[in-house]
């Protein structure tokens, strides 16, 4: 049987990065997005935004909106002190079957909790099923039309407190307009846009950093 994207990128982690070594995973996933095949990672131009978000916030609780190859989980986790922790939710089964062998492979399945299904399901769930009170920080990167009703589920079930930080990812590409206004004209937030591109390209993208504001 043919093997998929995802496959062949968890291929290219196991043939080019070191068991162990975070750095060097995000980096063959680049080559691999770069050389071989685009892959709908943050990428290393966004993912340079993320580490500057995460280093500056250095969060004890992180959720993962989309964990796809598990490219970003990896950014992320690596960048954590010793007690946090981050939860990544995916929908798809085979995407999360490649993710958790890639976070595997850089030696953070301690730091992540990978579950599977849609967040709006799970967002309900999180403070009795995964013990977390508040999440430091939220980094949205799934189902663009998910972005704005998980903001608010996440409000309503009060897992952000003041001074939670949300980082969306393709808020230019593909696009998530709703989000967009939402964040931007709502006195709880206060947001700053990062211009950057999509992943491996020309085309522009960016991040939107808001920091609820309680
Ligand atoms: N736990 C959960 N709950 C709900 N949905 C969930 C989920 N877990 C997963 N999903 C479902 C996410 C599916 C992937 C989301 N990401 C994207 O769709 C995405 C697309 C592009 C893109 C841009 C230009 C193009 F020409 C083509 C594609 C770039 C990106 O950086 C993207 O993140
Ligand atoms: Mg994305």
């Amino acid at each position: 049987t043919q093997s998929t994207r995802p496959q062949r990128l968890l291929g290219a982690v196991k043939k080019n990065a070191t068991r162990g070594d975070p750095r060097s995973v995000v980096k063959a996933i680049d080559q691999f997005c770069r050389q071989k095949e685009w892959a709908m990672n943050v990428g290393d131009e966004k993912g340079c935004i993320l580490d500057s978000v995460v280093s500056e916030l250095n969060p004890a609780t992180v959720l993962e909106l989309g964990t796809y190859c598990g490219y970003s989980t990896v950014r992320i986790a690596s960048m954590l002190p010793p007690h946090a922790k981050l939860i990544t939710l995916e929908f798809n089964p085979d995407y999360a079957a490649v993710a958790r062998q890639v976070i595997a492979w850089a030696g953070l399945e301690d730091k992540v909790q990978l579950v599977e299904g849609a967040s709006g399901d799970l967002i309900p769930k999180m403070s009795e099923q995964f013990e977390v009170e508040t999440f430091d920080l939220v980094f949205l990167d799934h189902w663009k039309d998910r972005y704005l009703p998980d903001t608010k589920l996440m409000e309503e079930c009060g897992l952000l407190k003041k001074g939670s930080v949300l980082l969306a990812d393709n808020v230019i590409c593909p696009g998530t307009p709703e989000y967009l206004e939402y964040v931007r004209a709502s006195p709880r937030y206060e947001s700053q846009y990062f211009r950057s591109h999509l992943e491996y390209t020309k085309v522009e993208d960016g991040l939107e950093k808001s920091v609820f504001l309680g």
